[in-house]
């Protein structure tokens, strides 16, 4: 099932939601039985009162031999020791519950993230990424707010109500039917408020997710928005998500409100029959005075349960809308899978074939129609085009990023399907065009791909791209703070950072997709000698934005809308008139003089 299909596929109940969520974190039934064990003590406890109040009215005042204080007093003292043994029972359990389900969150955290990292580039496009983060947050959150505090409620509940049924029946068997003839239609109440309930909060999950979504956008794309002057229409785009939120909310709200003065009725009415039915039982003396008390306490004891859960069914809807969408996203098959019984990439330099490759995204049409093409180990090779020509989508299923619809990509002989993800990752490296630096030091985003290296070995990378002299421009060196994606370098400085990172990766096979932004004549300079210097030794792929990239590669790869039309080395290219390639090169060429 897809993660972005749920609006239009008819969703799990809550049930089927509550089970498979319960099947997908086992932690969550461990102990269960000694929750429940604890649960019911608590609920046996909770009849002190009613029965206390009964012996002390019937046996300790008015008996037949008038009051009793030593009897009172007895009653008295038991109760005390009795609640003593609840309160440390109540309190086991809720402690239970809460460790129980902290960790059964943790790793279903943990999963979930994982499963959002290993779906494929597709996925976590269409997925926008405030939705994906969502998941892991907020939903997950609802879940734990309701299993903590929602969860005690039901295993509690079940527990008093059955209690209170039996001591009520032993009191007053005529007066328990009443109850629960009161009772029946509740749960039928409960039941049709509950469908109400979990489609509302099902919306306010989605909008929750629209808004994140909005939010992160125009926070992310900041610079974008101003440069284009749409800060207006931005700004309506986020103002309809939030007034689409705020009415979700209120309608979930109100409904839940409904439901909580439903259960306040409950307790009402159910009050008003005992007392009335039961002041003629006493006066027909078939009860006595305590029995009618001790009931009142017992219609409590029983409807309690009741009252609260229609307090928690809010949370509870929230939780399983949070819990459907978290599931919806771990049971949605990546459709890039880590082979089982996969192979590792034969050892030496790594050569790659394209076996009658085509490629669609999906529900798109096709962008790859049939590419057939051999790439020679060690040999570097620039892959030229117009925009939209399919450059990227080649370099992406060369990396396994994304696999072909059809046809077969080979690494060094071995079909790239069938090596495992380590051997791949260890081996192939792709530096996209916007090479993403994170919020950190110089040398821990260096150290990104390979943890152990030392300072001193950094220091050895920079001096072989002949990047020392810009590193010693740096006001802390490598100990320069970066800031959020890098913003405290300029683009291509960025750049800088994303070849060291690969350079000191040691691919045996280099996928770079070369930035397009102007970067001044310093940093160019500095950016193709460490190019070259990066890509020496191995085999590189250089989606190429300059020709001049083209011009110093050993072999030029055209694509044109989808088909790669021309293959050679670039002076080759350049001389056949009229092909692809010339009209590039020779435009390429005008813009650069005009420069
Ligand atoms: N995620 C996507 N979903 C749907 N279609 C896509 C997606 N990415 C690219 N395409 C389409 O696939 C085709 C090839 O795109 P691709 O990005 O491979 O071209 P490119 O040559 O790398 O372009 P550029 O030089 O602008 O990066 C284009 O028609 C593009 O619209």
């Amino acid at each position: 099932m897809s993660a972005q299909d749920d609006t239009t596929q008819t969703q799990p109940g809550p049930w089927q939601t509550v089970k498979r969520g319960l099947r997908l974190s086992p932690e969550l039934r461990r102990g269960l039985g000694f929750t429940i064990f604890l649960a019911a003590v608590t609920s046996i406890g909770r009849l002190v009162v009613p029965v206390g109040a009964q012996q002390v009215l019937d046996k300790g005042l008015l008996g037949e031999g008038g009051p009793d204080i030593g009897y009172v007093v007895l009653v008295a003292a038991l109760g005390v020791a009795a609640l003593l043994v609840t309160t440390g029972t109540n309190y086991l359990m809720n402690r239970r519950l809460f460790v129980v389900s902290e960790h059964a969150l943790a790793s279903l955290r943990r999963r979930t993230f994982r499963h959002i990292h290993d779906l494929s580039m597709l996925h976590q496009q269409s997925e926008r990424r405030g939705a994906l983060t969502a998941r892991v947050t907020t939903d997950i959150d609802q879940v734990s707010t309701f299993l903590q505090q929602g969860g005690m409620v039901l295993v509690t509940a079940a527990a008093q109500i059955v209690v209170a049924t039996v001591v009520m029946a032993v009191y007053s068997w005529q007066l328990a039917i009443a109850v629960w003839i009161v009772f029946i239609p509740v749960t039928w109440l409960i039941k049709w408020l509950q469908g109400h309930l979990a489609a509302a909060y099902t919306d306010v999950r989605k909008s929750v997710s629209k808004m994140l979504s909005a939010v992160a956008e125009s926070v992310v794309g900041a610079g974008t928005v101003r440069a284009y002057g749409v800060g207006a229409r931005t700004s309506e785009r986020l103002d309809a998500s939030i007034d689409e939120h705020r009415r979700d909310q209120t309608r979930a709200i109100s409904r839940s409100a409904f439901s909580f003065g439903a259960g306040e009725l409950v307790y009402l009415g159910v009050n008003v029959v005992v007392v009335v039915l039961g002041a003629f039982l006493v006066a027909g003396g078939s009860m006595t005075v305590g029995e009618l008390t001790a009931f009142l306490f017992l219609v409590i004891l029983f409807t309690q349960p009741v009252v609260i859960g229609t307090e928690t069914l809010n949370e509870a809807q929230n939780a399983v809308s949070g819990w459907r969408r978290v599931l919806d996203i771990v049971d949605t098959e990546p459709d890039v899978a880590d082979p089982v019984d996969g192979v590792a990439l034969p050892e030496g330099p790594l050569g790659v074939r394209f076996e009658g490759v085509r490629f669609a995204y999906p529900g798109g049409e096709e962008v790859l129609h049939g590419i057939d093409v051999e790439i020679r180990a060690h040999s570097k090779v620039a892959v030229v085009g117009e925009t939209g020509s399919g450059k990227t989508t080649f370099a992406k299923l060369l990396t396994r990023l994304m696999d072909p619809t059809s046809g077969k990509v080979r690494i060094g002989g071995t079909p790239l399907a069938e090596v495992t993800f380590a051997s791949l990752r260890g081996r192939v490296t792709m530096v996209p065009q916007e090479g993403f630096l994170f919020n950190g030091t110089l040398a821990h985003n260096v150290r990104f791909a390979k943890p152990d290296l030392t300072d001193a070995e950094i220091y050895v990378a920079f001096a072989e791209l002949g990047l020392d002299d810009w590193l010693e421009t740096l006001p802390a060196g490598l100990e320069t703070e970066l800031g959020e994606s890098g913003a405290n370098l300029s683009v291509g400085e960025r750049q800088l950072v994303s070849l060291v990172r690969a350079y000191v990766a040691d691919p045996d096979l280099l996928v770079l997709d070369e930035a397009t932004s102007a970067v001044d004549p310093a940093t160019e300079l500095r950016l193709s000698s460490a190019l070259d210097a990066v890509t020496r030794g191995r085999t590189t792929v250089i989606i190429a934005h300059r020709l001049s990239t083209a011009e110093t590669s050993d072999e030029v790869l055209v694509f044109d809308a989808g088909n790669l039309v021309q293959q050679g080395p670039h002076a080759e290219l350049a001389a056949e008139a009229g092909s692809v390639y010339a009209g590039l090169h020779g435009s390429w060429r005008e813009q650069t003089r005009s420069n």
